[in-house]
């Protein structure tokens, strides 16, 4: 039985975790970590991990990026394998996540869908085909709580991109103070929120007279709690330090993407 530690247990993702965890019979979930201990589960929630003294294979993470300094010092602590679907860290807390993985297997991704795996595998396969002549513009569109823009996911897609650019990508974020034509070699990317929107992501490849649009729409929660459940399983596996996502979780399900 694998036991897991869910930290954000208390919100949206968190919720959808432990009703997906609770209808397998190879897993449960032994403890979750929040600052909202509302009992919304039926296992024990507590507001610091190192409260927590329960026995455990892997932690799942979908919380806050304020908290994964800590968890990460728990996790390093335990050397427990960690799955961090979190987002919106900044280059220090990435910093410090690639620093725990040369002690521990820290998974990290942000979009734990096949859907948008698959994306980057196709993107990189359109950026290298069309090079520079043609703009490259995301947009994602999420619900109106998610705190952090743009998306994770959004940068994911960038970075693929950029990846497969014969230039130096810009990131350009926001042009309402620019007042200049479009340069070249940038990637502009923009964030709308409202709503209930789980998640949308549309990379668009601008050229003379012609639009190419590689579009993902999550349609529930789901999509991603089944893939952070799949990685978790993947992590308890594979022992050794570093850094995984879910190329490596597909590849070993032995799913071949371009
Ligand atoms: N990689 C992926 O595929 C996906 C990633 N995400 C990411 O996962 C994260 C959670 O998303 P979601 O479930 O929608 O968000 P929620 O806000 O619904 O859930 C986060 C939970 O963590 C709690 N929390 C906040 N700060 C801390 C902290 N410092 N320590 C412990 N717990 C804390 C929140 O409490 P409170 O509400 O009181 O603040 C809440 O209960 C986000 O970063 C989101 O972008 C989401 C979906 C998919
Ligand atoms: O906060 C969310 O909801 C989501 N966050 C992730 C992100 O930032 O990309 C993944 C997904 O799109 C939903």
């Amino acid at each position: 039985m694998l036991k897991i530690a869910l930290s954000g247990c208390s919100g949206r993702m968190g919720r959808v975790i432990a009703d997906i965890v609770a209808s397998r019979n190879t897993m449960q979930i032994v403890a979750g970590f929040d600052v909202n201990t509302a009992k919304y589960a039926d296992f024990p929630v507590f507001s610091d991990p190192f409260e927590c003294t329960l026995d455990c294979d892997v932690i799942i993470d979908f919380s806050n990026a304020s908290s994964t300094e800590h968890l990460l010092a728990y996790c390093e602590k335990h050397h427990l394998p960690v799955v961090i679907c979190t987002t919106g860290h900044t280059g220090e807390q990435l910093d410090r996540i690639r620093s725990a993985a040369a002690k521990i297997p820290v998974f990290r991704s942000g979009n734990m869908s096949i859907g948008i795996n698959l994306m980057t595998a196709l993107l990189r396969e359109a950026a290298s085909i069309l090079g520079d002549q043609y703009d490259v513009e995301i947009i994602e569109k999420h619900h109106n709580q998610k705190l952090d823009a743009p998306s994770g996911t959004a940068l994911m897609l960038a970075d693929a991109v950029a990846g497969a650019l014969p230039y130096n990508a810009t990131y350009v974020y926001d042009r309402h103070q620019r007042r200049e034509k479009r340069p070249a070699h940038e990637i502009g990317i923009s964030a709308i929120r409202g709503g209930t929107i789980v998640g949308e992501h549309t990379v668009l490849f601008c050229g003379r007279d012609e639009i190419i649009e590689i579009k993902h729409t999550a349609l529930s929660r789901e999509v991603f709690a089944v893939g952070a459940v799949d990685a978790a399983a993947f992590m308890v596996g594979c022992q050794k330090p570093g850094i995984y996502d879910m190329n490596d979780v597909i590849a070993a399900r032995n799913i071949e993407f371009p």
